[in-house]
């Protein structure tokens, strides 16, 4: 198979001595040591990230890929798939709620058809990419083919390379939207970490017991198919085989998204479960990308806490969102603003003759 040239681009690291610097202002500044906790860490992770004395966050991009789903046919959502295609003219029309958090946190929002079923033209303010219209179902066949999975990673490094010319973006957020791609999100995490599908699956948009029980027989059914094709689990644990096999179109696009911010120093901000799968896929196809990412919220999806086990780290928000879009992550953005405005702007013990030592 032929993989994207770009995917071997190497990934910078994150220079220690920058964020030592930032340990030592956070020390300096007029507060107790450590007493604004999680704030102080964002901006020393960021510091040593962007290898300066003065983190940023600003310019935030939002780029949410939407893609339909074979397997949807199963039942295995809540919602009709019909709804991928109403809500590519609800963003189009700025409705959504990942519309008005990207205006409100004044974060520029592209959206990005990869392979929707949508019939003509995409609507007005969506990029028409789409590779396939939809993914084939997985539960019978290969989701893509290595040329579709390739052309989704690419889509998705390309919407990061444009971003960074368009604004200079330093923070990324990756959205997504398509019914059933919790599903295929679950399928991918299990055929990575070699986990069946309860523990892996949950209510998505809203299924009730029933729902999910048949969504864990949909995934179980489909991990096993691979599994038996590839000739054993472990094969289907390789990433590439994996993210193609039991992926979607915008969950690949998500992934070369990740991956492509890494190579070039952009900063990730995670969303939730779907974000999250993504996430483990892009590291384990090029190690060395989670050391970009910051997990932005803790998902109500049931599976998110084991795909955050394996990523290791700490989402900043416990908000009980399951939405997707982005939500979370957008969610997380002031906070993160707030971080590096203390960092940056606060006075030292020396600038404001505040006595540093404490009275033993
Ligand atoms: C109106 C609506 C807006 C959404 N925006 C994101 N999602 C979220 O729900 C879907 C995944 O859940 P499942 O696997 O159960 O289908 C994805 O489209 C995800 O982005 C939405 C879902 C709905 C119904
Ligand atoms: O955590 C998410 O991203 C999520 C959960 C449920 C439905 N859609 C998205």
């Amino acid at each position: 198979m032929n993989q994207p040239e770009w995917l071997d681009e190497s990934i910078p690291e994150a220079h220690p001595q920058y964020a030592e610097q930032a340990q030592a202002r956070q020390d300096q500044l007029t507060k107790p040591p450590g007493s604004l906790g999680r704030l102080e860490e964002i901006a020393i992770q960021l510091a040593g990230l962007q290898q300066t004395a003065h983190p940023v966050v600003d310019p935030v991009q939002i780029t949410l890929f939407a893609g339909d789903h074979g397997i949807a046919k199963d039942g295995v959502s809540a919602f009709d798939p019909v709804v991928t295609l109403q809500m590519m003219e609800n963003f189009s029309n700025g409705g959504a709620a990942i519309c008005v958090m990207s205006e409100e946190i004044g974060a520029e929002l592209e959206v990005v058809d990869v392979g929707t079923r949508w019939q003509g033209a995409v609507p007005r303010a969506v990029r028409d990419e789409r590779i396939a219209p939809g993914t084939a179902n997985m539960r019978r066949q290969p989701a893509m083919t290595d040329e579709q999975f390739g052309a989704a990673l690419t889509s998705g490094a390309r919407a990061v390379d444009r971003a960074i010319e368009k604004n200079g973006t330093r923070v990324f957020i990756a959205g997504e939207m398509g019914i059933a791609n919790t599903t295929a999100a679950a399928a991918v995490v299990g055929a990575l970490l070699n986990k069946a599908a309860p523990g892996l699956v949950g209510p998505g948009t809203g299924h009730d017991a029933s729902g999910v029980r048949r969504k864990a027989q949909a995934v179980d059914d489909t991990l096993a198919l691979h599994r038996d094709q590839l000739g054993g689990a472990a094969a289907l644990a390789a990433p590439w085989e994996a993210g193609r096999r039991v992926g979607g179109l915008e969950l690949a696009a998500m992934t070369g998204a990740y991956i492509r911010c890494a190579q070039r120093g952009v900063v990730i901000v995670l969303d939730g479960f779907i974000s999250g799968a993504a996430a483990l896929l892009a590291e384990r196809l090029r190690p060395g990308c989670r050391g970009w990412m910051i997990l932005g919220h803790n998902s109500a999806e049931p599976g998110h806490h084991r795909i955050v086990a394996a990523l290791g780290g700490r989402p900043l928000l416990e908000f009980n969102m399951r939405l997707g879009e982005g939500s979370g992550a957008a969610t997380a953005v002031p906070l993160m603003r707030m971080a590096c405005a203390i960092h940056n702007r606060m006075a030292t013990f020396a600038e404001a003759g505040v006595t540093p030592e404490g009275q033993g």
